[in-house]
């Protein structure tokens, strides 16, 4: 696989492999194109569900060299059958969580768990994504983790983010975890529950401002 910048062929290591789940309506395909593309949707997109699974490779930093290669899959339920097809192939999770929606939370928290505790599955670092953060000013994290039970998952890095695909609120926030967990696997290092480590290596690494990723406001 090339991706037309790079010299050198890319190898299965060099390239980190992102499963995006999550119920249908909650911003999975968005999210993907604006990674992808480092433009924000419009408010007033229409709503086009996922059928089966689109895979997407983006490669996002000039200075990081990160490539993606993500899968993003369709969310309502008779498309869930898919998802474990797709276990084996990841080495992160990102789930996203629709913020405003509350009265999806308890299937939300369902679909995860069933997830998590996929055997294929087990201590891959998880992505917590609570999208549409546009939609209401003062969303309480706090709560809806509570609701989700977050602190429950302990086998596994976690990190949450909330995210507005209008905004691009939160987008530094997941290139800089999938920086880390890139590094990880290129050198072979144990993907660690630590976050110093994570912003350690995120610093040297100069992927602390929106710029540098190209992100368009
Ligand atoms: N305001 C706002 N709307 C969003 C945001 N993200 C997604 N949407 C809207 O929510 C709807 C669903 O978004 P999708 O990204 O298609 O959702 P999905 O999770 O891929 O849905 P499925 O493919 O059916 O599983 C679309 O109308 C989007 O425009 C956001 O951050 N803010
Ligand atoms: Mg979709």
């Amino acid at each position: 696989m090339g991706c037309g910048c790079c010299t050198h062929a890319l190898t299965e290591k060099d390239i980190l492999r992102v499963v995006v789940f999550g119920l249908e309506n909650s911003g999975k395909t968005s999210l993907v194109q604006c990674l992808k593309t480092s433009n924000k949707i419009f408010e007033t997109s229409k709503y086009i569900s996922t059928h089966g699974v689109i895979a997407v490779n983006i490669y996002l930093n000039i200075q990081t060299k990160l490539n993606l290669l993500i899968f993003d899959c369709g969310g309502c339920k008779h498309q869930r059958h898919i998802w474990p097809h797709l276990f084996n192939d990841s080495d992160v999770i990102l789930f996203t969580i629709d913020s405003i929606d509350l009265t999806c939370l308890n299937d939300a928290k369902d679909a995860l768990f069933d997830l998590l505790t996929d055997e294929s599955l087990l201590n891959k670092p998880l992505l917590i994504v609570f999208t549409k953060s546009d939609k209401r000013k003062n969303i309480n994290v706090t709560q809806l983790e509570q609701i989700l039970n977050l602190s429950m998952i302990q086998d596994r890095p976690i990190h949450k983010v909330l995210f507005s695909s209008v905004t691009l609120d939160g987008l530094t926030s997941m290139l800089t975890w999938f920086t880390y967990f890139s590094y990880c696997k290129l050198h072979g290092k144990e993907m660690d529950i630590s976050t110093n480590n994570k912003y350690q290596i995120s610093e040297s690494l100069n992927l602390s401002t929106p710029s540098n990723n190209k992100i368009k406001k």
